[in-house]
């Protein structure tokens, strides 16, 4: 009896000591019912998990083979669990959820020219970033976004939310030719811009600086040379409002006797830096250009019905080896930051629009949610896929409720029945924001407070719109 017990406790020793290290320590196991990876070579893995190590991902594999070969203090365990890549919305301008819900049912015109310029004129400054970026980055982190554009303002004050939340962020002051929100114009907004730039470009991998002169049809030829010129010296992306609207063509086709994208082409502006929000009205040489040239477009599918602007050419553009990832736009125009009814638009209207259910299908949809994303911004040897090397970016959707049961296609799943609520868990570089729906980087309920009184604020002393 004491032989075997004691045999006992010197083979767990034995276990303890020298099983255990034949297993590689890591960080963290994640693991899923489902690894869906955006990685052609074993695109979903059953009963799959990653093992996560500096913030990267250093193995993925079934859960038996990475449980085998590594062991981690941390582990999410994957039952009822989809392991997927962290969405990657590639346009907004993120703090404007403090004007969600302000002025609806308008042309983007309108919209823009008589209630959103004048209201950003009126109310955005520091905290308004501080708690609107904050607001958002609980509203994205919730639903599964890791990586996002902010094509906004006060970059400074986003920036460092961003690093407190610990999202992904590609942030991108914007520069406009009329006064825009502690700007006179052009000149002083563009040169705060290029230092945000220098000052944050390799200072923070989690933070990608960029520029981001806000569309042909507000600012001019030579400060988008400028800004094309500005990107290549400090090798940074740059992104831009581009042909999102039948009078943006017309005013362009008018001003400069060329179409939108044929205009920045004029202007030696296309390249691979480049990737361009919207794109709804390309023509067909247009489209055959932006391919040959490297540069990306972010389709914007909920912000381009609410504004009316129409159907932008996805298929065709997909179809001519265009880089096209997903986005919310601001959320004033959307009216929120779901990436998920993002990817459901994009692989509904397009069937609608082209009367053909094989357009867009759900697999090329979520692709472009996540990887399709990642390169169009230029970042896909970093994220947008679960692949060894790349960083540890990674949501878990939990597929337990009724409207994910039963399930026959993990992908038709994700794509047209799962909504942000379902994701339960978000990592970005190895560090988990949320876990069971509970975020940890985010004070919400004082947010929730600030935004509240910012927007009584707002309210109250809002000038009526002429
Ligand atoms: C100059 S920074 C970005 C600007 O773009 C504006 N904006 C928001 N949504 C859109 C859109 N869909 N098209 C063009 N501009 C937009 C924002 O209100 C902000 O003034
Ligand atoms: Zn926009």
């Amino acid at each position: 009896m004491l032989i075997a017990f004691t045999g006992q406790v010197a083979l767990a020793q034995y276990n303890y000591r020298w099983g255990n290290q034949h297993r590689q320590r890591v960080e963290m196991i994640v693991g899923g019912d489902f690894v869906v990876t955006m990685n052609d070579a074993q695109p979903v893995i059953k009963n799959g998990a990653v093992a996560i190590n500096n913030g990267k991902i250093v193995a993925l594999d079934t859960e038996d083979k990475i449980l085998a070969a590594y062991r981690a203090s941390k582990r999410l365990p994957g039952e009822g669990k989809v392991l997927m890549p962290g969405l990657v919305n590639g346009h907004s301008h993120t703090a404007m959820v403090l004007f969600r819900g302000l002025a609806d049912d308008l042309s983007l015109q309108d919209w823009l020219q008589n209630y959103i310029f004048p209201a950003e004129g009126q109310f955005v400054n520091e905290n308004f970033i501080r708690v609107g970026e904050t607001l958002a980055c609980w509203e994205m982190i919730s639903g599964g976004t890791t990586t996002f554009v902010d094509m906004y303002f006060k970059p400074d004050v986003a920036a460092r939310v961003v690093e407190r939340c610990g999202l992904r962020a590609v942030i991108a002051p914007s520069s406009i030719d009329f006064p825009s929100p502690g700007f006179r114009g052009w000149d002083d907004a563009f040169a705060a811009a290029v230092d945000f730039v220098k000052r944050w470009k390799g200072r923070n991998p989690r933070i990608i600086p960029a520029l981001a002169p806000h569309a042909p049809y507000t600012v001019s030829p030579e400060h988008l040379t400028q800004a094309i010129q500005a990107a290549r010296q400090y090798d940074v992306p740059l992104t831009i409002h581009l042909a999102e609207t039948q009078t943006e063509v017309q005013d362009i086709q008018q001003r400069y006797n060329a179409t939108p994208v044929q205009h920045l082409e004029n202007l030696g502006f296309l390249e691979s830096r480049v990737f361009a929000a919207h794109v709804v009205w390309p023509n067909e040489s247009e489209i055959a250009l932006m391919a040959k040239r490297g540069v990306g477009v972010i389709h914007n599918p909920d912000s381009n019905l609410k504004l009316a602007s129409g159907f932008a050419p996805v298929p065709a553009m997909v179809q001519a080896g265009i880089q096209v990832g997903l986005g919310t736009d601001g959320a004033a125009s959307n009216n929120d930051l779901d990436m998920w009814e993002a990817i459901r638009l994009t692989a509904l209207i397009h069937k609608g629009k082209s009367l053909d259910p094989t357009t867009l299908p759900a697999k090329t949809v979520l692709r472009m949610a996540t990887l399709g994303g990642a390169e169009a911004l230029g970042l896909a040897d970093k994220i947008g896929a679960i692949k060894v090397g790349l960083q540890a970016d990674l949501i878990q959707v939990d597929l337990t409720s009724a409207h994910l049961t039963p399930l026959y296609d993990v992908i038709s799943h994700l794509v047209y029945a799962a909504k942000a609520q379902d994701v339960d868990t978000v990592i970005v570089d190895g560090q988990v924001l949320m876990s069971e729906r509970q975020v940890f980087t985010v004070n919400t309920e004082q947010i929730r407070r600030e935004a509240i009184r910012i927007g009584e604020q707002i309210q109250a002393e809002l000038r009526p719109s002429n």
